[in-house]
């Protein structure tokens, strides 16, 4: 059985509600196996950015650690905000491994180009090794062993780093193997799978930030991740973004989450 780790992170968000995640991420484990999972005890304080343009740093610091903690082969990691991914990455074996990104926003910006100071925006870039120091990924993942999946909303100076990624768009999992052949070219070993909910469409999970129309349906990514796996190992997954409004709201929602939560684990 996978292993599930619950970060609640909210730090990391520009949303002026963010402490919905920590909602969104208490409501997702209420419905795990308890044995196989561990709540993290994330701070609820926003932390500072001890003089970087990263805003709430110092929490997000605490947390990597945290993860750094317990993670262990295999784990399936639920945010909170996306930027949980970067912690994981860093407390893994990233010798051969590929990058699976499945977010309606690339997350490319660094610091300096960053409009919210928030570090889920600078999330993939970190990935790539590239932006804030205390917490990019050193080595980083190299550019050809990313794939994006349903960027859609895409800020002008991400065009640039999202135009060197492969990337596929939401109708390009229409064909249900195009997620393992653009992961199979990479070359890579592994895979580490992360989902920001709000790569699927507003009509199949509501409770996200900020809603981005024309995402993709549950099925098909669930379906796209069975395949990839079938062809490259799974190192591990991510789920993050989930910040449903009320707990009825969260109810709404927990049957795509749990069909993805069933695809990675
Ligand atoms: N994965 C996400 N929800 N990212 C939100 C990023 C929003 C915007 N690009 C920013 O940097 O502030």
């Amino acid at each position: 059985m996978a292993r599930f780790l619950v970060a609640p992170q909210w730090q990391g968000s520009p949303a002026p509600r963010a402490m919905l995640l920590v909602d969104g991420a208490t409501a997702i484990a209420g419905d795990l196996p308890r044995k196989a999972t561990t709540v993290l005890d994330v701070p609820l304080e926003a932390g500072d950015s001890l003089g970087t343009r990263v805003h709430r740093l110092s929490s997000l610091q605490r947390v990597r650690d945290l993860i750094a903690q317990e993670i262990t082969a295999g784990t399936v990691l639920i945010g909170g905000d996306c930027s949980v991914t970067v912690a994981a990455l860093e407390a893994i074996d990233r010798e051969d491994l590929a990058v699976v990104w499945c977010d309606a926003h690339p997350d490319l910006h660094t610091p300096e180009t960053s409009p919210s100071g928030a570090f889920s925006g600078m999330a993939l870039r970190a990935v790539l090794g590239e932006g804030e120091s205390e917490l990019a990924l050193s080595p980083g993942i190299p550019r050809d062993r990313i794939v994006t999946v349903g960027a859609r909303i895409v800020d002008d100076e991400e065009e640039g780093p999202l135009a060197g990624l492969a990337q596929l768009s939401v109708d390009d999992l229409d064909d249900v193997d195009a997620l393992a052949e653009a992961v199979a070219a990479t070359g890579a070993g592994r895979v580490w799978v992360h989902i920001d909910v709000d790569v699927l469409d507003p009509a199949e999970l509501a409770g996200v930030s900020s809603a981005a129309p024309f995402g993709a349906s549950t099925s098909a990514l669930s379906a796209a991740i069975r395949a990839l796996r079938a062809r490259v190992p799974l190192a591990g997954a991510t789920i993050a973004g989930f910040a449903p409004r009320s707990a009825d709201h969260a109810v709404d929602d927990l049957g795509a989450i749990l069909r993805l939560v069933g695809a990675v684990a």
